[in-house]
């Protein structure tokens, strides 16, 4: 039976939902209440997909190089699971929080939605400083984290992947550890692997390209040609730096890439294949790069270009950087990197946002690839990967931009009402009684 129910009367509970006040899960729930408040969600439905599903926290103890034994929080956020596996990368960084997990882990869950694939939505972290660990340290640190989580993980039920400052070596880690433990060799327990261990060609290049995907898709619509667009890029790791080379190779002059150390911009175009090459050479950092001027990161984000890509972080484009920003479209290859106060900015000076949930799907998309291949047994060459990419990213894309005009709303609001709906219908054919 449809329900009437406004999202903001919380009296329809018996017990208030457990909502974060702080950024960024406050950031998704402003944005899953407006699809909440179109879709018309049943109100116990909204309870249930407004929390994870299940949490847990382990404390991860490492012997350092020195001999002394580090504790070090780790956490895996099932946010949930009614379309099948819950799936998501684990990040480590020494600002990880719950907080950010939880949102992380629901941008997931509506992320796989969007592009539907067959998973739900996780999320890990452990609060550490990579930069600060020698690799026996690392590798001991992922090798407890997944001992820990040996009972959470799974090829059926919940699969990790990369994030921010994790990479192939750690998946590969993963999967040995939980392999030890199941006695038996579990591939498919983890994504983003290498691909001589049954990892997915076009997996470590999945993400940016989507992004250059849906961007192309988003310049079709505004009828502009990438070859009339400069680009700039904050962040250069994985999404930020594959996202600026594919955008070069199709015409547009990217100006800017960026990361800690500030923004690098060069009005004439940067030469993205000799960016990478230097921050190969100079241990993973763009510092001190000559071929450009350094700017700010913020300088980058309200430079005047006509496409810009956040792919660094949450919470950059804030109120204030939004007002001053200049660009035409933007395309997030970041989870959450734009707040709620600054959507609204966005959308009055008539800025095409593509959203997280589905600008940045192109790694979950590619997992899910990598996923099926390994329980096939059976590998893809990567024209195959890369042409089923582009079909799922621009089906996605299509999807949520008619959603978008058929309510009158952002592209945001319509990728929340494509993925929420598709979760909520899951819910109601499997019903909730134990
Ligand atoms: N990897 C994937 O497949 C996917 C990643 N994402 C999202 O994309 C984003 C980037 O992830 P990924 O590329 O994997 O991560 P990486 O760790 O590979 O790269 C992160 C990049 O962002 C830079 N960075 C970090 N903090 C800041 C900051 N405050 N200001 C400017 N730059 C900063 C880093 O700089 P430095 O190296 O100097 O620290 C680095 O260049 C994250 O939001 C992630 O959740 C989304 C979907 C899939
Ligand atoms: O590839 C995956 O499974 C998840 C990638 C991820 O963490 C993300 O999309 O934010």
């Amino acid at each position: 039976m449809p329900f009437k129910f406004d999202v903001h009367d919380r009296s329809v509970y018996r017990e208030p939902a457990p909502i974060d006040q702080d950024s960024p899960f406050q950031s998704m729930m402003e944005r899953f209440d407006i699809a909440a408040e179109i879709l018309e969600l049943n109100p116990g439905f909204y309870e249930y997909l407004c929390r994870p599903a299940r949490v847990f926290m382990t404390s991860v103890p490492v012997v350092m190089d020195t001999g002394h034994v580090k504790v070090f929080d780790g956490i895996r956020v099932i946010h949930n699971n009614v379309l099948g596996p819950s799936k998501g990368g684990i990040r480590y960084a020494p600002d990880v929080t719950l907080s950010e997990v939880k949102a992380l882990a629901a941008w997931m869950t509506w992320k796989c939605a969007v592009v539907d694939v067959p998973f739900g939505g996780a999320k890990g972290g452990v609060v550490c400083n990579p930069s600060e660990m020698s690799p026996g340290e690392l590798e001991r640190l992922t090798r407890r984290y997944t001992s820990d989580m040996f009972n959470v993980f799974g090829p059926d039920r919940d699969i990790p992947a990369p994030d921010m400052n994790t990479n192939e070596q750690i998946m590969a880690w993963i999967l040995d550890t939980y392999s030890m433990h199941s006695r038996r060799t579990e591939n498919a327990v983890v994504t983003g692997k290498p691909v001589a261990l049954g990892g997915s060609e076009g997996r470590h290049e999945a993400t940016g390209r989507g992004v250059m995907t849906v961007t192309l898709a988003a310049l079709e619509q505004i009828d502009r040609s990438p070859s009339d667009c400069t680009v700039a890029v904050q962040g250069f790791g994985n999404v930020g730096s594959v996202a600026a080379q594919l955008l070069q190779e199709q015409g547009c002059t990217v100006v800017a890439v960026s990361d800690v150390t500030g923004g690098y911009y060069n009005a004439d175009g940067l030469d993205i294949p000799a960016v990478q090459q230097y921050v190969k050479e100079n241990g993973g950092s763009l510092e001190d790069y000559t071929e450009a001027t350094h700017i700010t990161n913020e300088e980058l984000l309200t430079l005047d270009v006509d496409v810009l890509v956040p792919a660094a972080k949450e919470d950059q484009i804030t109120k204030s950087i939004a007002e001053d920003m200049q660009a035409r479209v933007v395309v997030e290859g970041a989870n959450g990197p734009t707040v709620p106060a600054a959507d609204d900015i966005l959308n009055e000076k008539g800025v095409l946002v593509v959203p997280d949930i589905l600008a940045n799907a192109g790694g979950v998309t590619v997992s899910y690839f990598e996923w099926v291949q390994d329980r096939q047994g059976y590998f893809w060459s990567l024209k195959r990967v890369n042409k089923r990419l582009k079909r799922t990213m621009t089906d996605a894309f299509n999807r949520v931009y008619e959603t978008a005009e058929k309510h009158d709303t952002s592209l945001r609001i319509g990728a929340y009402v494509v993925g929420v709906s598709k979760v909520a219908e899951a819910l109601r054919l499997r019903g909730i009684y134990a």
